[in-house]
């Protein structure tokens, strides 16, 4: 099997093989997970944190690292990404080893010194088996992708179908999947306040306690006495948890249902909702840089930040990321989302396109109702079975399942009286290209 890789024109192709191994059970931070025989975790159980947490959060995740005095040597120990300021950013790994580093910076440094063993980075041959299990191709990462692979921790893997958002292979600190719980992910917190405000919101959701989670951020969802509603369109939530890398950094992890789990070749697309991804709290930079960075945003309400379609006929895996997504305009989004649903002989997959429209009516009906949530930047994730075409008709046998995710920069409404017109306007205009679609390639 391969995968196709396409940023704008750019193709690369990879081979892959997965391998699981049984975990048991799991101290979390907000919920025990029980975890049986087949990985499955014992739903529904919420306790107290069994471990006393250590404190490591968001901040010493995207700690800045110290000052390097102007060495060449600078922090090849600190294992190539500085992570403070605005946002997680990579720096390139420098020769020297990380003694020679702790000599030119003086004794003393306030943080876990990772040793400079062999065991505190994959080698090659380990480093090639997890490019194997995330299906990429040595050839096609950066040597800041690859430096950060090898601090991938133990019993993990970068999650391997994540298709938008910060991911190792981009290098950044990316999601991951612990070996055998192909049912959960680690989401890394976020820097900051994103960071905060996204824990807070599956803590008030759930109505799970955790050390990161700010209750005052959302009172009317921790003070509501049914969130079922929402909390079915989203990932199921299971507290936090921290994870250190193979040299030590700790950071903490939303632990997420895999959405994609129950599906044998998922394809997935993940939309970036609304006409403005940025919040009221913005600060101007940021505003301009959005603007700058997809101007058809704001026409649109949605843009591409990621998508993977398995292809039956080749049983290979073609891959669209964010800048194939940021060249998408008005005039190509159709032929853009019409991808998503190419079989590979010249088909499409109608039946999908149909299960998404209803299940998109539910969220539209849903958004309408509801007025107390901002959900600025939120992405729409869809996921449908990309195995064997279903006979014509047989529509129970149409595999989708469509999750908001990503809740950065999600608000309650000071005034409980409006919808959410800025996210409902990209829903809305989207399901307009698949009513189109039906229309028109679909036939
Ligand atoms: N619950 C989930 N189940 C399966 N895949 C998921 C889930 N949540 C996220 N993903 C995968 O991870 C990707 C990124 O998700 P998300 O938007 O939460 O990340 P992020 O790093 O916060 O993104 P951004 O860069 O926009 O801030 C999605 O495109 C999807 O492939
Ligand atoms: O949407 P956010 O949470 O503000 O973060 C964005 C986002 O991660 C964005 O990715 P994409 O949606 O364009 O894929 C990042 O862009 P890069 O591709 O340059 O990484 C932004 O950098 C994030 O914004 P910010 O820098 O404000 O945190």
């Amino acid at each position: 099997m391969s995968t196709t890789f396409t940023s704008g024109e750019e193709s690369v192709e990879s081979s892959i093989d997965h391998s699981q191994i049984p975990m048991d059970q799991e101290k979390v931070d907000g919920c025990l997970l029980s975890v049986d025989d087949e990985g499955y975790e014992t739903p529904g159980k919420k306790l107290p944190p069994l471990v006393k947490h250590n404190k490591a959060t968001a901040k010493d995740c995207n700690k800045k690292l110290p000052e390097n005095g102007g060495s060449d040597v600078a922090m090849a120990e600190d294992d190539g990404y500085e992570t403070g300021g605005k946002k997680q950013v990579l720096l390139k790994p420098k020769t020297g080893t990380a003694k020679e580093a702790r000599k030119l910076r003086g004794s003393g440094s306030p943080r876990a010194e990772p040793s400079d063993r062999k065991s505190d980075r994959l080698d090659d041959k380990q480093l090639e088996k997890l490019l194997d299990e995330i299906f990429v191709e040595r050839d096609s990462l950066t040597d800041s992708a690859l430096h950060l692979l090898r601090l991938v921790p133990d019993g993990y893997v970068p999650l391997p179908h994540q298709v938008g958002g910060h991911r190792h292979i981009d290098g950044k600190l990316g999601f991951l999947r612990r070996i055998g719980q192909p049912h959960l992910l680690y989401k890394p917190v976020q820097f900051g306040s994103k960071g905060v405000r996204e824990v807070s919101f599956y803590d008030a959701l759930y109505g799970v306690s955790t050390h990161l989670g700010d209750p005052s951020i959302f009172p009317s969802l921790c003070n509501s006495s049914n969130n079922s509603l929402l909390q079915s369109i989203l990932p199921m939530y299971h507290g936090l948890t921290t994870i250190a890398d193979r040299a030590g950094h700790k950071c903490d992890h939303l632990i997420l249902e895999d959405i994609t789990h129950r599906f044998t070749h998922p394809c997935i697309l993940d939309l970036k909702m609304g006409q403005r991804v940025w919040d009221d709290h913005a600060h101007p930079d940021k505003i301009e840089r959005e603007l700058k960075k997809y101007p058809a945003q704001e026409r649109l309400g949605f843009r591409i930040t990621g998508m993977r379609i398995y292809k039956p006929f080749t049983d290979d895996y073609v891959y669209y990321d964010r800048y194939y997504g940021r060249s998408v305009t008005e005039d190509t989004a159709l032929s853009a989302i019409t991808k998503f649903f190419e079989v590979g002989d010249g088909s499409h997959r109608t039946d999908v396109v149909n299960c998404i429209m209803d299940k998109l009516t539910e969220f539209i009906n849903w958004m309408e109702k509801q007025n107390t949530l901002s959900l600025f930047a939120t992405s729409l994730l869809i996921v449908y079975e990309g195995g064997p075409t279903p006979a014509a008709g047989d529509k129970q046998q149409t595999q989708v399942d469509i999750r908001l995710v990503d809740f950065a920069h999600t608000y309650e409404k000071e005034r409980d009286d409006t919808q959410d017109a800025n996210a409902l306007f990209g829903v809305r205009n989207f399901t307009q290209y698949l009513e189109h679609f039906l229309k028109t390639a679909g036939q």
